[in-house]
């Protein structure tokens, strides 16, 4: 899927990115932070895989290890939805706001910026 570096995205910008979720999709992943082994967040809403239905899992990954899961209460996705995941942070926290929720994540890395962005599954970016 799409990915994006050389960026340098601020606490308090955010990083949008709009697309569809196609009808027959299993999941999909956001994926920010320095590069595809540092990341701040990914953001891994799960219609059905991974043994997980309807679940967002978030986690962050610090030299290549994942850390420890942070499954979602909610899950506002639908196949078909066109939607637009805006991405913020701050020294204590990453923010993810999709239509009608906002997620958030703590900054476990204590990262001060984004560079890298990428979107893995079934998510067609705009
Ligand atoms: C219970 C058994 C042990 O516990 C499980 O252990 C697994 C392995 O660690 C974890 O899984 C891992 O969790 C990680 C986060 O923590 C990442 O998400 C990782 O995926 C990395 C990854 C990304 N990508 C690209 C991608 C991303 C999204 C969709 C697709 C494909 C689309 C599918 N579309 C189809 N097929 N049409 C592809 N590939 N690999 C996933 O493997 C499970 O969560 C965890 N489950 C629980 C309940 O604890």
């Amino acid at each position: 899927g799409l990915v994006v570096t050389q960026l340098d995205v601020q606490p308090g910008e955010c990083v949008k990115v709009k697309g569809k979720i196609p009808s027959d999709a299993k999941g999909f992943s956001v994926n920010v932070g320095k590069d595809s082994s540092t990341l701040m967040l990914h953001f891994n809403p799960r219609f059905d895989c991974h043994g997980d239905v309807n679940t967002v899992v978030c986690n962050s990954k610090e030299d290549g290890m994942w850390g420890e899961e942070d499954r979602k209460a909610d899950f506002p996705f639908q196949h078909g939805d066109k939607i637009e995941i805006c991405i913020s942070f701050d020294a204590a926290e990453v923010k993810v706001k999709v239509p009608e929720v906002e997620f958030e994540f703590p900054n476990r890395l204590g990262m001060e910026k984004i560079q890298y962005l990428a979107v893995e599954g079934d998510f067609k970016v705009k």
